[in-house]
């Protein structure tokens, strides 16, 4: 490990800065619009020309910086990447503190409408919805779990009608931008010479004890990102020594940033796609940088790597979309296609408190931080994220999991501010989490539901870009209750974890830390179904809002990611999935930016 921050700062001036960004988030006001984006536009007939590109690649997240690195690779091509938020900083590096990020301009500050079902324990029944806006997108303000899912979801990819997009496809692709740094891994699944670094970080007491747990249950420890997926281990991380290793620092590095063909404009938010009137051509973008409208051409393409929410606002503002919610904004079609439907997420309940007889990281402030300069825990992972495991609960001979746990080793959850505030917790059920959660000692277990049935959407609140997209998550709302009676069969399935020897050594138990179920005798079937309906939120990971399939009825882009009737006009991130993976979703994403890279490539013969 090698710990780079030493050589910019001294400890004392590192500590005031960790200090300083702190202070400052917990000021933060989330924006409620784009208005700061707009800013005051000073005279809209004046677009200034920025050029012809040959790609336009619009969003710098996790997928726009990979796809910008490849196609940059071929010298003759002049690529354009248009970033609406800034740079990273030291502070974004901590991979421990991104929850200050969501409190901070690198988020774009959106919440998931008010839901019926689930999140009742939020603030105005709202589910949190960050998105990274900053080079590097949302795996800067990510929780750093690398994950790729299971083998069977990307065969499912290829059996819904999506050639090219099998496991023994897209393997070579998962390999290709990664630099995996785990013992023993079988070089048959990885690949070490990538950009992006993957490796642990240190283990704990309670690494110790939910691994040997977990095989007295019959779960074996494995590599999860390799042969088999079901069984546990300790958590693996985008980390490159102490640092996060995001899309930003791993795919622009300062040398891809010197390629004299690549463009990095940073504070650029496109409003617009262009498209040619009476053709199917995208002839370029139009956005806005310092009040100026700025239009910028490309020759061969416009690729939208905006994430599976802005993205589908992108589409729908510039006339891609359903008939009727364009009509609705009046909105001139170019094409009907179900932009913003088939919005899948990964739910996550967080009401699974063990209490341990075990006290980890109890340091000060300032010790803490040395001790991340030094690549010690806890700030070497988000929230204490000490290890994951996978199991099926509804079918214990499938090889594809339905549920996750995310184990957070105390100090997890550390004060009730960050949770009320990452979390949108309402006072009721802050009062009642701390109730008896003590945050040195308890392991939080994050129950993921992979393969939700209930679908969402993401919709226009009006024709304006200053305004933010609708997310509506709709948890917890399919016809059969499998969503409800899954999480229900992961809980019980996690407590079974206190029969064992390696928990009891710990002397691990169940507390109650919701509220609003007390008509149900506590740790009844009803109680966790209430509680479910209370404390389910998301675990980040929309993905399906421009689905990749071959009918135009229920997808929005080809197997090769063009848009269904158009010429030039590619999506390129998250929101292609057709199905969710089983598994947290960004090493998916660079997956699918390296193969269309090499498409994109193969199609023009340069490769
Ligand atoms: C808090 C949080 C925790 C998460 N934890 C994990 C985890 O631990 N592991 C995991 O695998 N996944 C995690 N995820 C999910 C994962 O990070 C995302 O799914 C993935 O990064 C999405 O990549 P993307 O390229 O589709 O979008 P993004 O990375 O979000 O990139 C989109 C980019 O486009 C830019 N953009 C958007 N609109 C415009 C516009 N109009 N003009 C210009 N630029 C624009 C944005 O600013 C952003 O930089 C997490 C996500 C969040 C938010």
């Amino acid at each position: 490990n090698t710990t780079i921050t030493h050589q910019y700062y001294s400890e004392e001036d590192f500590i005031r800065m960790v200090r300083d960004n702190i202070t400052a988030a917990n000021a933060y006001v989330l924006p409620q619009d784009n208005s700061v984006l707009i800013g005051d536009v000073r005279n809209e007939r004046c677009i200034h020309d920025y050029g012809t590109f040959d790609f336009i690649i619009v969003g710098g997240g996790s997928a726009g910086t990979l796809l910008a690195n490849r196609l940059s690779e071929i010298a003759d091509w002049k690529i354009l990447l248009l970033e609406a938020g800034g740079p990273e900083n030291d502070f974004s590096d901590i991979p421990g503190l991104n929850a200050f990020l969501m409190f901070s301009d690198m988020n774009w500050g959106y919440y998931g409408k008010p839901q019926s079902q689930a999140c009742l324990g939020m603030r105005n029944n709202s589910c949190v919805a960050p998105r990274g806006k900053v080079l590097g997108g949302s795996s800067v303000i990510n929780a750093k779990q690398f994950v790729r899912g299971n083998k069977e979801d990307y065969n499912l990819w290829e059996a819904m009608g999506n050639a090219g997009w099998s496991y023994n496809d897209v393997l070579q692709y998962f390999k290709k931008f990664e630099n995996y740094h785990i013992y023993n891994a079988d070089p048959f699944y990885h690949g070490t010479t990538g950009p992006l670094d993957v490796g642990y970080t240190e283990p704990t007491i309670m690494t110790e004890a939910y691994i040997y747990a977990m095989r007295e249950l019959g779960y074996p420890w494995v590599d999860f990102n390799g042969k088999n997926q079901i069984g546990s281990s300790q958590a693996i991380l985008t980390i490159k020594g102490n640092k996060a290793a995001t899309g930003g620092r791993a795919f622009i590095d300062p040398i891809i940033m010197r390629r004299p063909n690549l463009n990095v404009t940073l504070n650029a938010f496109v409003t617009r796609v262009l498209i040619t009137h009476g053709t199917r051509r995208a002839n370029g973008v139009r956005f806005i940088r310092n009040g100026e409208i700025y239009e910028a051409r490309a020759s061969r393409e416009v690729i939208l790597s905006a994430g599976a929410y802005n993205t589908p606002q992108l589409l729908m503002l510039s006339g891609i979309g359903p008939r009727s919610e364009l009509r609705r904004h009046n909105i001139s079609m170019i094409e009907d296609l179900p932009v913003g439907r088939n919005f899948q997420d990964h739910p996550m309940f967080i009401g699974l408190v063990f209490k341990t007889n075990q006290s980890l990281f109890n340091e000060s402030f300032e010790d803490t931080i040395l001790g991340y300069l030094n690549s010690h825990r806890p700030l070497t992972t988000s929230f204490n994220i000490d290890s994951l495991g996978f199991i099926n609960v509804n079918d214990s001979k499938s090889t594809v999991p339905d549920i996750e746990h995310m184990v957070m080793a105390p100090p997890g959850w550390n004060s009730p501010a960050i949770i009320s505030r990452v979390q949108n917790l309402n006072e009721e059920t802050l009062a009642a989490y701390f109730r008896e959660y003590n945050p040195h000692t308890d392991l939080v277990f994050l129950t993921v539901l992979l393969h939700e049935k209930s679908r969402g959407s993401v919709t226009l609140r009006s024709n304006n870009p200053r305004d933010f997209p609708i997310i509506d998550y709709n948890y917890l709302t399919d016809r059969n209750g499998y969503d409800i009676d899954t999480f229900y069969k992961g809980i019980e399935h996690t407590l079974k974890l206190l029969e064992t020897d390696a928990f009891k050594a710990i002397n691990a138990s169940v507390i109650s830390v919701v509220a609003g179920c007390d008509e149900h005798a506590q740790f009844s079937r009803d109680y966790w179904y209430c509680a479910i309906r209370q404390l389910i939120t998301t675990v980040y990971h929309p993905v399906g809002t421009t689905r990749m399939g071959n009918s135009r009825h229920n997808s929005v882009v080809s197997n090769k990611l063009i848009v269904h009737g158009m010429e030039n006009l590619r999506v390129v991130d998250a929101g292609v999935m057709p199905e969710i993976p089983s598994g947290n979703v960004l090493a998916a994403t660079y997956m699918i930016a390296e193969k269309i890279s090499d498409d994109i490539k193969l199609h023009y013969r340069q490769l």
